[in-house]
């Protein structure tokens, strides 16, 4: 039966009732969910049965539980438990990370040892490594220090003086959980987005600072659910060291029911234990992930606490909530000024990725404060030859300057020295580069990610690099996002952000890589106006884009490239619109 049937039927005074706000006369009934109901009778029938049952045989024994929980040799065995727990969580995290950073290095051998570790490691059961350890005295009656094939030694032990029960049980539970650890914190680094990485060396951060502020924030949020399945593993794994004799709570336990017989109560009690500390970690963990997860989520949820002076807020009528007001920072004299630009030599590079050669002799010379668009067919280069400039990509030969000095390398004579990794991130800091993606940090808020840099590079104080920030919010249009996070921006305003933290460290190149390719139509021009409106600031601005409308407004050169190679270059005026070569022509009659 269609709709108009249906409302044929009807009496007419239903059909010419108004639609709206006449709902008042009505009941309304809730959805009822038969099965639902019937799930949750059954489900409270059965927990009632198990307690009931646990509560009312008498052979649980809850008398000698009472009597024995809070008991003096359960309270040091659970001492044990949590010592051993603690030290083998921290040792072996702090083991497992090296090997991680080991095995993600990029040195062969140090892979291929974290690789065998973690091989062997996780192949031997815990109980055969603990035992093994307990009878390393047998193996080697000594211990010493000393200088390896010489007779130098400064220290010699007896190894079963050494090797105690707990030393023994601490040590085996390290190397065990070192070898789970390093794959969790492994798959940490390998969640964050290669981008993430690129965009930290392009701010020139120091490699330490790359690790501890942008990478492992973000690895964290993968890290920590293994992290805690690993650590409550091992808080049970604890038990297992009953086998060195060492009385930690299970083995507490056990020594306490061979005597009194009472078996199952004495089993709860270790039960109960072990469910309260696993409780305690699941709240810690919960905390824990809240942190590391600022910027995960569009709209997260409020805390608990949030939440509590959300209400109080909504209830008591007092003044005002405590800590809702900005400070207002005064801007530092120097605030968004620009530093003249730098001139670029590009001189014969070449680059090929295994058979592909991307990169063909490219030869180029960028003006101190001209603005370069480079154009052509997608897979010509292009990005290669950006990224080649800040040494993001190293070119096989050839050589790239800014203002006569060598990026990534130290002349001596006709010789040429490959810059160590710290040393290149140096000399970064004045080359800015904005990405097709953005690549902002997701767990830093905009004023976070543009002050980073100039903090941990440039050693600004804080105070006035959080103000300078503010100018720079405010000259691409965000004065009021600085405290968002990335993924509360539009693709526009995050790409604007972006622009900001690279001109933070007052950059003498700002190198853009198709900067609007990644959004939509309609915020294209946002992010246009602003590269205009610092395309006359001095800076040397090298642009890769698709837009030949803005490339003709906005650039002193155009450059067009093929297959690795300047086809041409000149002024917009001439390569756009009466170009030579007839690679460009047909480029151009495509795309325009
Ligand atoms: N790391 C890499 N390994 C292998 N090949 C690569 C790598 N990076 C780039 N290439 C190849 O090099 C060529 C040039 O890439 P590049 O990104 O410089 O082109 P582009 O001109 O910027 O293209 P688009 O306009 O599509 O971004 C492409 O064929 C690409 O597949």
């Amino acid at each position: 039966m269609t709709l108009a049937s249906d409302l044929a039927g009807l009496p007419a005074r239903a059909q010419t009732a108004p639609y709206v706000g006449d709902f008042s006369r009505f009941r309304i009934v809730p959805a009822r969910y038969p099965a639902r109901t019937i799930g949750t009778i059954f489900a409270a029938l059965v927990i009632f049965a198990v307690l009931n049952s646990v509560f009312s045989n008498p052979r649980w024994g809850w008398d000698v539980f009472a009597e024995w929980f809070f008991s003096e040799p359960v309270l040091a065995g659970l001492g044990r438990t949590l010592l051993l727990t603690l030290a083998g969580t921290a040792l072996g995290f702090l083991f497992g990370t090296l090997l991680a950073l080991a095995r993600v290095s990029g040195s062969p051998l140090l892979a291929s040892l974290s690789f065998a570790y973690v091989w062997l490691f996780r192949s031997v059961p815990l109980i055969v490594l603990l035992l093994i350890l307990n009878n390393l005295g047998y193996l080697y009656s000594t211990v010493w220090l000393g200088v390896p094939f010489t007779d130098i030694t400064f220290a010699t032990w007896s190894t079963t003086q050494l090797i105690t029960p707990f030393f023994a049980a601490v040590l085996g539970l390290t190397l065990h959980a070192a070898a789970f650890s390093s794959e969790i914190v492994r798959g940490g680094i390998l969640s964050v987005d290669q981008g993430q990485h690129e965009a930290a060396a392009a701010l020139g951060l120091p490699q330490r600072r790359q690790f501890t502020r942008i990478v492992l924030p973000q690895a964290m949020r993968t890290i920590l659910p293994n992290g805690f399945n690993e650590i409550i593993s091992l808080t049970k794994g604890t038990s297992q060291v009953y086998i060195l004799a060492l009385p930690e709570l299970f083995y507490t336990i056990q020594i306490i029911y061979r005597r009194n017989l009472e078996v199952i109560p004495l089993l709860m009690v270790a039960t109960v234990w072990y469910l309260v500390i696993l409780s305690v970690l699941s709240f810690v963990q919960h905390h824990i992930e809240r942190h590391y997860s600022r910027g995960a989520l569009r709209n997260p949820p409020a805390s608990a606490l949030t939440q509590a002076f959300a209400w109080l807020r909504r209830h008591v009528p007092a003044g005002r909530a405590p800590g809702g007001e900005q400070v207002a920072l005064a801007p530092s004299p120097s605030a968004a000024a620009t530093r003249p630009g730098g001139e670029i030599r590009i001189g014969g590079v070449s680059k090929s990725f295994g058979p592909l050669t991307v990169l063909d002799n490219v030869s180029l010379t960028l003006r101190s404060g001209s603005v370069t668009a480079i154009i052509g067919q997608s897979g010509s280069g292009k990005s290669t030859l950006l990224r080649a400039i800040n040494h993001l990509e190293r070119a096989d030969q050839g050589f790239i300057t800014i203002d006569g000095a060598l990026i990534g390398y130290r002349q001596d004579g006709d010789t040429l020295y490959e810059l160590k990794e710290r040393e290149i991130l140096k000399r970064r800091v004045d080359i800015g580069m904005v990405f097709q993606n953005f690549n902002l940090f997701p767990h830093l808020t905009a004023i976070e990610n543009i002050v980073e840099a100039p903090v941990s590079v440039r050693g600004i104080p804080r105070v006035h690099a959080l103000a300078e920030a503010r100018n720079l919010l405010a000259r691409v249009g965000l004065a009021d996002k600085a405290g968002a996070y990335p993924r509360q921006l539009s693709g526009g305003q995050q790409q604007r952000v972006a622009i900001a933290r690279a001109l933070a460290l007052k950059p003498k190149v700002l190198l853009f890589d198709e900067p609007t390719s990644a959004l939509d139509p309609e915020l294209v021009n946002e992010v246009l106006d602003v590269i205009k409106e610092l395309a006359r600031s001095g800076t040397t601005l090298v642009i890769v884009t698709h837009e030949i409308g803005f490339a003709r407004e906005v650039a002193d050169e155009v450059v067009f490239m093929e297959a690795g190679r300047i086809v041409e270059s000149g002024p917009p005026a001439r390569v756009l619109d009466t170009p030579d070569h007839p690679r460009t022509r047909e480029f151009l009659a495509k795309v325009l």
